[in-house]
């Protein structure tokens, strides 16, 4: 039966690209494409689809009448054609000889795959002796040949690709090589054109040969076969056949290469014989030439069946796979370019529905959301400012730098907020109980805050105020800045202006410049999000010069209660009101404060502390706070009061008290540590257990239970179940020294206690009882372990002297740091008549040079009135120096204390024990006031200094003191000279002589 493939996809196959090829043509690359793309080209050029088709599917049947009937239906179809070819259509009339007929013929290599009957294939003939054959036998009108599979070499491997240069070596076979490299069982072909060496072929029936004939060309005698004669209604073989068909449907969905061949066959299934469905699955699946030769001998039609059903699994296996690689690659390359497009989709679509509005409306809508709940708070001037620039920003075009600077700008200016007050608390016990759960002491301030309180009560609105607390570091300045924002629940916001010197920090930038940005106070109103915070302006004395501008000044606009109801960022440009914020500075030193500032400035000083309130700070502030940041229970540590008094004095003599802080952060880092090594070692050894710890110098052996070895302890770690008990714990108090070279060990009883390589001794006490009734370390630290703490003490006492000898006197100084207590030291160089002078050394300032110089004449004139015969400044070189040297000293309040010393030397009498004194002398021996009463108290204090001389006018700042620190004090109030001479030399009986 003659089946035409009329179906249009097929005519469209070949007028497409060479990838449109049938599969099993293109998968062998250019060498079978390359002619199969020319008589496509050929036939392409003839317009004449239709006998494409033809040449395709010619016959469903190997019977050399029907393939008659297909060349005659061919004709007729051909003559239907519009542009019918006659040269072509007598290429494929056969023979008048019938094939059957055929028992000699020529033998044709096939190098790739067998020709299976039914099918087209084009292959190269380079040898001309065959091809002339070929041609004579055309023209003899018996285009009929054999083709026949080339075996491969022997020792290649099957599997291999072709193409390779063995597979060129074929075309040379000749004779009787090329005859033993033929497959027995090959193709009946019809030669359907020949153009140069290409031939086309079309298969018709299966052929074995039987013997060579003649070598060149090389023609063989041969068999003709047939299919093994089968049951077409046999269950098992239409099963399979229906298998094969299915598979071949599957892959006609995974694979496109298929789908024209599959749909192809598959329309016809209503008259196919099995035998062909078989070799149709076999010829267009992928699979190797050996393959497909054992399809082509087998001639049980059931056999070969199931022969090519595995091919056609196995192809639909590829296919499968190689759908999901191309997915695979596919989704990568196109994974962006779809995401855009779907994005663009969405945007569309959004817009369609009005769910989105565009950027700049969308812009405007947030800032419009933002400023409506404070809306009614906000003062018109600001609301009409954001409708302007709102308004501007619509008609801007988006991608402009002036769109960018608007969107900022409204950003700022809606982000303030405008009228939003936090509630103030005006509590005034409250507050109090605040300011004093966070500090102790600070009187001065506290109550100050609490005055602030009181008014804001009665008036039922606080001002906002310019608090200035000046001292040294580590008094608590920032932190009581903290508690007063607490106490009064505003809002907290720091920063420090220390170094400042551009205008621009508090100001804001212009909004023309690139990266502008508003001043510091419109950042804080954004941050705190309140319009009445506490803002903590830290170190305003170390503010800047500025190159650009006074920061001084602009920190007045800031400050001034009169001047901060209209504040004016420069980025902003509308006004602020900060009236209502309370503004509290950190100095250190008042003076150098810009005196504009300092004028509208309440100055409140925390002079620093005296030993005992930095025992109470320690105690109920430092050390709690800092034991339950290193996370360690009250019971598994003391500190006594020893060991705080020694820190106090011996490591932290500053004013404030931040480094005694940092001494008590070591000492609990330490015992957390010792702590956690502790309960490392408790927790895993075992009753028996043999421990040895301590100095690791020490160690030399680890005997058995019972011995100690010199210089190592072994202890036996006891059940720990034990160590719950009462009285086991009770027992099991060790102190180790590791300076001991023996200690005595208990070994009767047994220890949980451990060392750790620390090297530090302390006593571990295990009889404390917790609530839960547990054994508890606890780590006891007193004076005499303190340095293995905190190390050696660094801080020596400032007294150098015991008991001053004549010509050292102590001062008091003042410093940024605090108060210190200094010498005055005056030793005689040389005598020569009339030569009397004074050298000066230690780093003295102008002020205090001058200061000498009056002390000098001072001196002079007192002792001419005291003795008039002493010629003693007179006629001596003296060398006045005040120690440290490395530290610059300035100032005239030393007046009074260099003179005392330019007396004691030129009397040879040292002054009264433990006094110490300060005053600015004026040439008539009048002393003047002097600054820092507290400090220089404090200081003469912590130097255990007994007797104090302050000039008269200082009176009422040492009466203002807190009777804490003038306790035991004897302090002298002097107008005149005199009248320290005769305090700090009465009753004086060491004249040294
Ligand atoms: N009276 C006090 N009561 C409790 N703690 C205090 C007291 N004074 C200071 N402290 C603590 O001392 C530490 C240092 O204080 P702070 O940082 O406030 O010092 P400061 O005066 O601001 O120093 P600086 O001038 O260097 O900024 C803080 O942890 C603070 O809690």
């Amino acid at each position: 039966m003659l089946k035409v493939l009329s179906s249009s996809c097929l005519r469209g196959r070949f007028q497409a690209t060479p990838s449109a090829l049938p599969s099993n043509l293109r998968r062998h690359g250019t060498q079978l494409e390359s002619p199969w793309s020319r008589v496509l080209g050929s036939l392409r050029g003839r317009k004449n689809p239709s006998l494409c088709q033809r040449l395709f599917f010619c016959s469903d049947s190997t019977d050399g009448s029907e393939t008659v009937e297909a060349a005659a239906e061919a004709k007729r179809v051909e003559v239907e054609g519009e542009e019918a070819d006659s040269k072509t259509s007598s290429a494929i009339v056969p023979t008048v000889a019938r094939p059957e007929d055929y028992l000699t013929v020529l033998a044709l290599p096939l190098p790739h795959r067998p020709l299976f009957p039914g099918f087209y294939m084009p292959i190269y003939v380079k040898d001309p002796k065959l091809l002339a054959a070929l041609v004579e036998s055309r023209k003899r009108q018996a285009p009929y040949a054999g083709a026949f599979l080339l075996k491969d070499e022997p020792g290649t491997d099957p599997s291999a690709a072709s193409g390779s240069d063995a597979d060129k070596n074929i075309y040379e076979l000749k004779g009787k090589e090329l005859f033993n490299r033929l497959n027995e069982v090959g193709t009946l072909a019809q030669i359907t054109s020949i153009q140069g060496d290409q031939v086309v072929l079309i298969g018709h029936r299966r052929l074995r040969i039987t013997e060579l004939v003649s070598e060149d060309p090389l023609t063989v005698k041969v068999d003709h076969l047939k299919d093994k004669p089968y049951d077409k209604d046999d269950d098992v073989v239409k099963a399979t056949s229906f298998e094969v068909i299915s598979t071949l449907r599957d892959v006609l969905k995974t694979s496109s290469l298929w789908r024209d061949h599959v749909q192809t066959y598959t329309q016809h299934i209503g008259d196919f014989n099995y035998s062909r469905l078989a070799d149709f699955g076999a010829a267009i699946s992928g699979a190797n030439k050996s393959q497909c030769q054992q399809v082509l001998e087998e001639l049980d039609v059931y056999k070969r069946l199931k022969l090519t059903l595995e091919l056609v699994k196995k192809e639909m296996e590829i296919s499968k796979i190689q759908e999901s690689i191309a997915k695979a690659i596919e989704e990568k390359i196109s994974g962006e370019q779809r995401r855009y497009l779907l994005n663009e989709q969405l945007k569309a679509i959004k817009k369609e529905l009005g769910l989105e509005a565009d950027d700049k409306t969308a812009l405007s809508a947030k800032f419009r959301e933002r400023i409506e709940p404070n809306k009614d708070k906000c003062p018109p001037h600001v609301l009409q400012v954001i409708e302007e620039e709102l308004t501007k920003l619509q008609l801007l075009e988006a991608s402009s730098s002036e769109f960018n600077v608007t969107r900022n700008y409204l950003d700022w200016l809606t982000a303030l907020p405008w009228g939003n007050y936090s509630d103030e608390n005006f509590d005034v016990l409250r507050a109090q109980k605040i300011l004093d759960e966070d500090h102790y002491g600070l009187t001065d301030v506290k109550e100050r805050i609490l005055e602030f309180i009181a008014v804001g009560k009665l008036r039922g609105t606080s001002q906002g105020k310019i608090i200035c607390l000046s001292g040294p570091p580590g008094v608590g300045k920032t932190s009581i800045g903290r508690s007063i924002a607490r106490a009064l629940n505003r809002k907290f916001y720091r920063f420090s202006v220390g170094g400042l010197s551009d205008v621009a920090e508090i100001k804001g930038h212009r909004r023309t410049y690139i990266g502008a940005m508003p001043g510091k106070m419109v950042q804080c109103l954004k941050n705190v999000g309140t319009a009445n915070p506490l803002v903590l302006i830290d170190e305003i004395d170390k503010l800047g010069r500025g190159h650009a501008g006074d920061p001084a000044s602009a920190m007045l606009e800031l400050l001034d209660p009169e001047q901060n109801a209209n504040f004016l960022d420069h980025y902003l440009d509308v006004p602020i009101d900060l009236s209502k914020v309370l503004f509290v500075c950190t100095a250190n030193v008042v003076e150098m404060i810009p005196n504009p500032l300092l004028d509208r400035m309440e100055v409140v000083s925390i002079a620093g502390y005296i030993t005992d309130e930095k025992m109470h700070i320690a105690r109920d502030y430092l050390e709690k706070t800092t034991r339950e940041a290193c996370g360690i229970k009250p019971e598994q540590v003391e500190v006594t009061d020893a060991a705080l008094l020694a820190l106090i004095e011996s490591y932290c003599r500053e004013a404030g008290v931040r480094n005694l802080q940092k001494q008590i952060e070591k000492i609990y880092r330490k015992i957390a540590l010792q702590l956690v090594r502790k309960g490392a070692l408790t927790e895993h050894p075992t009753a028996g257990d043999h421990v040895v710890v301590l100095d690791e110098a020490k160690i030399e052996s680890v005997t058995d239970l019972g011995e100690t070895e010199v210089g190592g302890e072994t202890q036996v770690v006891a059940d720990p179940a034990d160590c719950s008990s009462n009285e086991m714990a009770s027992d099991t108090t060790v102190e180790v020294d590791p300076t001991q070279k023996d200690l005595p060990v208990d070994q009767s009883r047994p220890v949980t206690d451990q060392h750790t390589d620390l090297q530090v001794s302390i006593e571990s006490h295990k009889k404390k009882e917790t609530d839960a009734g547990k054994a508890v370390e606890k780590v006891l630290i007193d004076a005499s372990n303190l340095s293995d703490f905190v190390g050696k003490p660094v801080f020596h006492a400032e007294r150098i002297y015991d008991r001053t000898p004549a010509g050292v006197v102590m001062g008091l100084a003042w410093t940024a740091m605090g108060g210190s207590t200094l010498y005055i030291e005056t030793t005689l160089v040389e005598q020569s008549e009339g030569k009397g002078a004074l050298h000066v050394t230690g780093q003295l300032g102008d002020v205090m040079k001058e200061s000498t110089q009056i002390a000098h004449t001072v001196a002079r004139a007192i002792l001419l009135e005291k003795d008039p015969e002493n010629t003693f400044f007179a006629n001596s070189k003296l060398h006045l120096h005040v120690p440290a040297g490395a530290t610059p000293k300035d100032g005239p309040s030393a007046g009074c204390t260099m003179i005392t010393s330019l007396l004691s030397l030129a009397l040879k009498k040292p002054v009264k024990k433990d006094i110490a004194m300060t005053g600015e002398v004026t040439l008539t021996g009048k002393i003047l006031p002097i600054g820092g009463v507290k400090e220089k108290t404090i200081a003469a204090r912590r130097s255990d200094v007994k007797t104090i001389i302050f000039p008269s006018a200082n009176r009422r700042d040492f009466d203002e003191l807190a009777p804490n620190v003038k306790d035991g004090l004897e302090v002298h109030f002097v107008d005149d000279y005199n009248q320290i001479f005769d305090v700090a030399f009465a009753n004086e009986q060491h004249t040294e002589n």
